[in-house]
C-alpha cells in the first residue's frame, strides 16, 4: 500500500473510539462479546433523532416498510453515547404505536465520527453524527459572502472523520461560482452549484445511496435546499416534534431525512462548524494537501507560525498560494475556537 494512504488510513481510524472498532479475535482466542449474546433478539433499526435522551429509530421491514420507533438508552449502555446515524440494537416495544417505547441495547461499531469540539470548555468534544460518508458544506456564493475560512476548516473536520467532503455552492443567481472552484477543484474537492428552483438532477445524484451531512451558516439557503431535496423535510423539521412525531420540533440537533432516490442527509440545524481542538496540529496540514509537500523542508516539529517555517518560501517559488498558506495559518491560530453565528473567528475572504 502508497504508505501515504497508509498512514492517512491509519490517523482516520484513531480517532474512533475504541468501542467503536471490534477486533477482529485471532485464532484461538474469544471473541469479544461486548453486550452481545443478552440480546440476540434485538432489532436493527438507524438514529435519526436525538431529542432530550429520547431516540428516534427507523426500523426497516421491507424495502418498503419502515417504522418509527422512540426508544431511550437501556442502562446497559453505560456512558456510551447514541447519535444521529448510530445504526442500534433495540428490544422492547418496537410497535411504533404512540406511546410505545423501546430500549437501546447496543450501538453497532461506527465506520466514522464527526466531532464538534464543545464551544465552551476546548477539551470536551462530541461526537454529532456517526456513520456519515460525506460532508456536504453549504455555502452561498453571496448573501452572506462565501468564507474561505469556514470552508477550510470543514474540509479539514472532514478529512480528520474519515468523510469525503462535498462543496454546495448556493445562490448561484447572484454570483458566480469560478472564484472559489478555481480554489477548490485543483485540490479535488467535488462541488456543486444550485440556486433556488434550478436544477438538483446532479446534487441528487452526488447523494443519492450515501448518508450525508449538511453544515452551512445561518442564510446559506441550507432550509431551502434540503426543502428541495426532501419535499416532506418541512413538516419533520418545521411542525412535528422529530423524536415524539408530536408538537413543535424545538431542539437543534441532528436530524437524518430519507432521500427519495435513497441514501440519507442530515441536517445540523445548531452545528455551523466545528471546532478542531481535538485534532493535533501536525494533523492540521492534512487538510490543506496543497501545502503538505512545502511543509517537508520545515524544521522538526515546525508550528508553521515560526519564522524558520519552510512554507513562506515554498510559497513564494510559485506553488499554491499567498491566500491558502494565510488561510491555514488563521486555521492553526484559531484551532480552538468553534465558528458559531457571531463568526468570530471568521475574517471573511
Ligand atoms: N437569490 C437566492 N436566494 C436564496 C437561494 N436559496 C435561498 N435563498 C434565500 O436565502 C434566504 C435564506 O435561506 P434559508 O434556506 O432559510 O437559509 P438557511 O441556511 O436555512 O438559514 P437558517 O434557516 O438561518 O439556518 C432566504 O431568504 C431564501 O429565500 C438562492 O438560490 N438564490
Ligand atoms: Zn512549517
Amino acid at each position: 500500500m502508497d504508505p501515504d494512504v497508509g498512514a492517512v488510513i491509519a490517523r482516520d481510524w484513531k480517532h474512533l473510539d475504541e468501542d467503536d472498532v471490534r477486533v477482529r479475535p485471532g485464532r484461538g482466542s474469544r471473541p469479544r462479546t461486548r453486550q452481545r449474546p443478552a440480546h440476540e433478539d434485538a432489532v436493527e433499526g438507524l438514529v435519526v433523532a436525538v431529542d432530550r435522551g429520547r431516540y428516534r429509530v427507523l426500523v426497516r421491514h421491507s424495502r418498503r416498510k419502515q417504522t418509527a420507533v422512540t426508544a431511550m438508552r437501556a442502562r446497559e449502555l453505560g456512558r456510551k453515547g447514541v447519535v444521529v446515524g448510530d445504526r442500534v440494537g433495540l428490544v422492547g416495544d418496537t410497535s411504533g404505536q404512540p406511546d410505545a417505547l423501546a430500549r437501546v441495547v447496543r450501538v453497532e461499531p461506527r465506520t466514522s465520527v464527526l466531532r464538534r469540539t464543545a464551544d465552551d470548555t476546548e477539551d470536551v468534544e462530541r461526537v454529532i453524527v456517526a456513520n456519515a460518508e460525506q460532508l456536504v458544506i453549504v455555502t452561498a456564493l453571496a448573501d452572506p459572502e462565501p468564507r474561505i475560512g469556514m470552508i477550510d476548516r470543514c474540509l479539514v473536520a472532514a478529512r480528520d472523520a474519515g468523510m469525503e467532503a462535498l462543496l454546495c455552492l448556493t445562490k448561484a443567481d447572484l454570483a458566480s461560482p469560478e472564484k472559489l472552484l478555481s480554489i477548490y477543484e485543483p485540490l479535488g474537492v467535488r462541488s456543486f452549484s444550485t440556486q433556488r428552483g434550478g436544477e438538483l438532477t446532479g446534487l441528487r445524484e452526488l447523494l443519492a445511496d450515501r448518508m450525508s451531512v449538511l453544515v452551512g451558516h445561518s442564510g446559506v439557503g441550507k432550509s431551502t435546499l434540503v426543502n428541495a431535496l426532501v419535499p416532506e423535510a418541512d413538516r419533520a423539521v418545521g411542525h412535528v416534534n422529530a423524536v415524539t412525531g408530536r408538537g413543535r420540533h424545538t431542539s437543534s440537533s441532528a436530524l437524518a431525512l430519507e432521500l427519495p432516490e435513497g441514501g440519507w442527509i442530515i441536517d445540523t440545524p445548531g452545528v455551523r462548524s466545528f471546532g478542531l481542538a481535538h485534532i493535533p496540529p501536525a494533523d492540521l496540514i492534512l487538510g490543506f494537501p496543497d501545502l503538505v509537500e512545502g511543509s517537508v523542508r520545515c524544521p522538526p516539529q515546525c508550528s508553521h507560525l515560526e519564522e524558520a517555517c519552510a512554507l513562506d518560501a515554498w510559497i513564494a517559488s510559485g506553488h499554491s498560494s499567498p491566500e491558502r498558506l494565510e488561510s491555514f495559518r488563521r486555521l492553526l491560530t484559531n484551532r480552538d475556537e468553534t465558528v458559531r453565528e457571531d463568526n468570530r473567528d471568521e475574517t471573511g475572504a
